[in-house]
């Protein structure tokens, strides 16, 4: 693993910035991209670049089941208004929330992810350790598959809602074993809510309580975090 502690989340964006174009440079075509509030500054590096990404494909973590792509707070409308609306991709892939044939949607996504393998794979994290939605206990080798929620998720990710009565309690994610595969994989992480997860991944046992653990087996992972999100390393 190699962790960069950055003065702020801007010089962490802008890194993960030049380190997606040195992929890219390299020959990286399929990015995994996610959602959040921590790749956001990334994203707008993205957009305020020359970079043209019609030649790139991605595919998106995850999506919350139940909610139209229309819907404000699905991650279909996050990617559009963060990303896509200004640079477009060849081909842009998120799961389809909308559909509620977890196995129809699951298994066309892993179909997806087979045609196109992740190159660079851009990651936040929960504050419990999550990765895209696999919560504390799911098994490091499972695909795409549905979730449901924790309540400490809802309640993190209630600040994008009016209430978190509004939160989703479901979401179809890609799977740890999905996750690995991805040539590089660039964390983001900011805030001292993130302290204790970063300590855990960076330094802890790998353990499926602490998903994001995992990645101590990855060859290729690079975890940019800001001040107080390294203040527990
Ligand atoms: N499914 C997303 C994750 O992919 C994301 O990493 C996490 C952290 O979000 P934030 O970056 O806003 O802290 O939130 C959600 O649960």
């Amino acid at each position: 693993m190699n962790i960069l502690v950055m003065k702020n989340k801007e010089e962490a964006s802008k890194k993960a910035f030049d380190l997606l174009l040195a992929d890219i440079n390299n020959g990286a075509k399929v990015l995994g991209l996610a959602t959040g509030s921590s790749p956001v500054g990334l994203y707008d590096q993205i957009v305020s670049s020359s970079l043209d990404c019609s030649q790139l494909i991605s595919i998106n973590l995850d999506e919350y089941v139940g909610i139209k792509p229309t819907n404000p707070q699905s991650y279909h409308f996050f990617m559009q208004q963060h990303l896509f609306s200004q640079k477009p991709f060849a081909k842009s892939f998120i799961p389809d929330g909308s559909n509620l044939d977890a196995d129809y949607v699951t298994t066309r996504y892993n179909q997806i992810l087979t045609a196109h393998p992740i190159d660079t794979q851009i990651l936040g994290i929960g504050n419990n350790g999550h990765i895209g939605f696999n919560e504390p206990g799911t098994p490091f080798d499972i695909q795409t598959h549905k979730v449901r929620l924790t309540s400490a998720t809802i309640k993190a990710n209630s600040r994008f809602f009016t209430s978190s009565n509004d939160v989703p309690h479901a979401a179809y994610t890609m799977g740890i074993g999905s996750i690995m595969k991805a040539k590089h994989i660039i964390l983001l992480a900011f805030g001292e809510q993130k302290a204790d997860a970063i300590a855990a991944t960076v330094n802890g046992k790998i353990t499926t309580a602490v998903p994001a653990s995992v990645l101590q087996r990855h060859p290729n992972v690079t975890i940019l975090v800001d001040q107080q999100a390294a203040q527990k390393l």
